[in-house]
C-alpha cells in the first residue's frame, strides 16, 4: 500500500490541499483564498462553487508539485470550517445562494425570535450549544424564509444542506453525509444519540429530507471522482476536531489553541459530555469509525487572524498577514490601546450577539502599528478569557498550551500569549496540524497508522514560549482588556 495521504482543509480564509508521507512530514502543500463577500454590515458569504474550484485545483497543483497520481494516496481525509450552511440543488448540484459563513451575525432577529419563545436551557442540554448567531440551525431557518421557494423544495426532497464538509465530499463522491463533529455544530443534532433529533427539526420547522447521513469521523465512505479518481475518502470532520487529533489530545484534559480566522480552544473531556457553567461550548471531540464518541469542552473566538486580514484588505496598513509582526514590533508596546474585535458581536466565553468591534485608548500619540500590536494582543487576551474559563469549568489546570493554526506564526503574539496565560506556549514541529488531524483520520481508518498511540507518539515539540512578563503588568494589561469588552457590548440594536 502506498504511504502517502492527502488532506484537504477547507477552512474560513482558504483552501489547501496537503499531501503527507507516513512519519507525518508535509510532502506537497497547495493553498489558494477565495473571497469573503461582506454584502451588509455583519455578513459574511462564501461562493460554494468558487470552494469546489479551488479544492480541485490544490489537490491538481499539490499532486503536480509532489509529481505524485491519486493512485499513490492510499486514502485522503478531509476537514472543514464548520456551521458555514449551504443550500444547493441535490440533480444539478448549483447552489441556490452564497453559504452564510459561521461568523456572519444576520440571525441576530431570530436569535431574539428562539428566546423569546423559550427552550435555551432544553437546547443547550441536548446540543451542548447556547442559541446563537453561530450555529447552522438558524442559518438554515434564515435560508429556507428567504429564498422563494426553498421550503416547498426542501420538503419535496429537490434540494440538500451541507457544511462545507457534505459539500465538498458531494462533489467528491456523489454521497450526501456529514460527520458527527460537523453535524454537532448544526445545533440540530443530538449530543448524546449523534442522531438528528426530532424535536429540533420540529424547532426550527427544517425538513428531514434536506439533512445529510451523520456518519463518524472516520471510515471509508466511499471512492473519490474526478483529480483524487479511486482514492478512498476516508474521514471528514470539522477543523478544530481534525486539528486536536493534530496535536496528538487523546487524552482527558488533553488541550490545544487554534490560531486561524478565528480561534478555538478545546479541550479533551473523554467518553461523557460536560455542561459548561462558564460560558464554554459541550461539543463532540471525534468519532472515530466504530469506537466510541469523544467529547470535549470548547471556547471558540470568532475573530483572531481574520483581524490581520482586515487591517490588510480593509485598512490597506500591511500588505500581506506576516508584515503585521514587524509593524507591531516596531513599537515597544500597545501605547495603551486596546481593540476588542466583536465584529460579530462576541462568542465564548461572553455570547454577547449586541456587542461590535471597538478600538479604544486612542490619543495624537497612537499609530497605525500600535493598533497592529492591540490586533494581536486582543487574540492573546481572547485566550486568556477562554482558558481562565475552561480551567474552572475542567478542574484541570494546564501546564502549556499547546497551539497551531496560521497566525501561530507570529512569534509576538505567541510570547505575548505566555506572557498572558503566565503559562509556556508550544507550537509543534508541524503548524499544518488540521489538515494533519485529517490525514491522520483517514490513516487510520485504512490501515496506514494502526491506532491513537502510534499517531501520538509521532507529535513533535517545535519553538517553545515561556513568560517574561511581572505579574502586576500582566494584570493591569488584563484589567485594562476587560474595560475595554466591557464598552463593546449593548451596540446593535
Ligand atoms: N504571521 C501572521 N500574523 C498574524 N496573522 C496571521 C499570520 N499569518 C496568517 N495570519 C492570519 O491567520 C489566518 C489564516 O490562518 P489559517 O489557519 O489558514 O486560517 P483558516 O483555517 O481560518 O482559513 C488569516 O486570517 C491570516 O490573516
Ligand atoms: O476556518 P477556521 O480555521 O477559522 O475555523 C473555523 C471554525 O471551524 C468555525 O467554527
Amino acid at each position: 500500500m502506498s504511504g502517502y495521504v492527502g488532506a484537504i482543509d477547507q477552512g474560513t480564509t482558504s483552501t489547501r490541499f496537503i499531501i503527507f508521507d507516513r512519519r507525518g512530514e508535509i510532502v506537497a502543500l497547495d493553498q489558494r483564498e477565495h473571497a469573503q463577500i461582506c454584502p451588509q454590515p455583519g455578513w459574511v458569504e462564501h461562493d460554494a462553487a468558487e470552494i469546489w474550484r479551488n479544492a480541485q485545483a490544490t489537490i491538481e497543483g499539490a499532486l503536480a508539485k509532489a509529481r505524485l497520481a491519486p493512485s499513490d494516496l492510499s486514502c485522503v481525509g478531509l476537514t472543514n470550517q464548520r456551521e458555514t450552511t449551504l443550500l444547493w440543488d441535490r440533480r444539478s448540484g448549483a447552489p441556490l445562494a452564497n453559504a452564510i459563513v459561521w461568523m456572519d451575525a444576520r440571525t441576530e432577529a431570530l436569535v431574539a425570535r428562539y428566546s423569546a419563545e423559550g427552550g435555551k436551557d432544553r437546547l443547550r442540554a441536548k446540543t451542548g450549544l447556547p442559541l446563537s448567531t453561530y450555529f447552522s440551525s438558524l442559518k438554515l431557518v434564515w435560508l429556507l424564509e428567504a429564498l422563494p421557494g426553498a421550503r416547498e423544495r426542501a420538503e419535496a426532497g429537490e434540494i440538500l444542506f451541507g457544511t462545507m464538509d457534505s459539500w465538498i465530499a458531494f462533489n467528491l463522491t456523489g454521497l450526501h453525509f456529514t460527520d458527527a463533529t460537523n453535524a454537532a455544530r448544526t445545533q440540530l443534532m443530538n449530543l448524546e444519540t449523534l442522531q438528528w433529533d426530532e424535536e429540533l427539526l420540529r424547532l426550527f420547522a427544517i425538513p428531514r429530507a434536506l439533512l445529510p447521513e451523520i456518519r463518524s469521523s472516520s471510515e471509508i465512505y466511499g471512492a473519490c471522482r474526478g483529480a483524487l479518481a479511486g482514492v478512498p475518502l476516508a474521514a471528514a470532520l470539522g477543523d478544530q476536531h481534525a486539528a486536536l487529533i493534530g496535536e496528538a489530545c487523546f487524552a482527558p484534559g488533553d488541550a490545544k489553541n487554534t490560531y486561524g480566522t478565528g480561534c478555538f480552544l478545546l479541550m479533551n473531556v473523554g467518553e461523557t459530555p460536560r455542561a459548561s457553567t462558564k460560558g464554554l461550548l459541550s461539543t463532540l471531540a471525534y468519532k472515530l469509525g466504530e469506537a466510541k464518541p469523544v467529547y470535549a469542552l470548547e471556547g471558540s473566538v470568532a475573530i483572531a487572524g481574520a483581524l490581520t486580514q482586515w487591517l490588510r484588505d480593509n485598512l490597506g496598513i500591511i500588505s500581506s498577514s506576516r508584515d503585521i509582526e514587524t509593524l507591531a514590533r516596531s513599537v515597544p508596546d500597545n501605547g495603551d490601546v486596546y481593540f476588542v474585535p466583536a465584529f460579530s458581536g462576541l462568542y465564548a466565553p461572553y455570547w454577547r450577539a449586541d456587542a461590535r468591534g471597538l478600538i479604544a485608548g486612542l490619543t495624537r500619540f497612537s499609530t497605525k502599528a500600535h493598533i497592529a500590536r492591540a490586533a494581536l494582543e486582543a487574540a492573546a487576551f481572547q485566550t486568556f478569557d477562554i482558558l481562565e474559563a475552561m480551567e474552572a469549568d475542567s478542574g484541570v489546570a494546564l501546564a502549556e498550551l499547546r497551539v497551531d493554526g496560521g497566525m501561530s506564526a507570529n512569534a509576538l503574539l505567541m510570547q505575548f500569549q505566555a506572557d498572558m496565560l503566565g503559562a509556556p506556549v508550544v507550537r509543534p514541529h508541524c503548524i499544518e496540524t488540521t489538515a494533519l488531524g485529517a490525514a491522520y483520520a483517514a490513516g487510520l481508518a485504512t490501515g496506514v497508522w494502526k491506532d491513537t498511540e502510534e499517531v501520538a507518539a509521532m507529535w513533535r515539540a517545535g519553538p517553545r514560549w515561556r513568560p517574561l512578563m511581572p505579574r502586576e503588568e500582566r494584570d493591569r494589561r488584563l484589567a485594562k482588556w476587560r474595560k475595554a469588552v466591557a464598552r463593546s457590548f449593548d451596540w446593535s440594536e
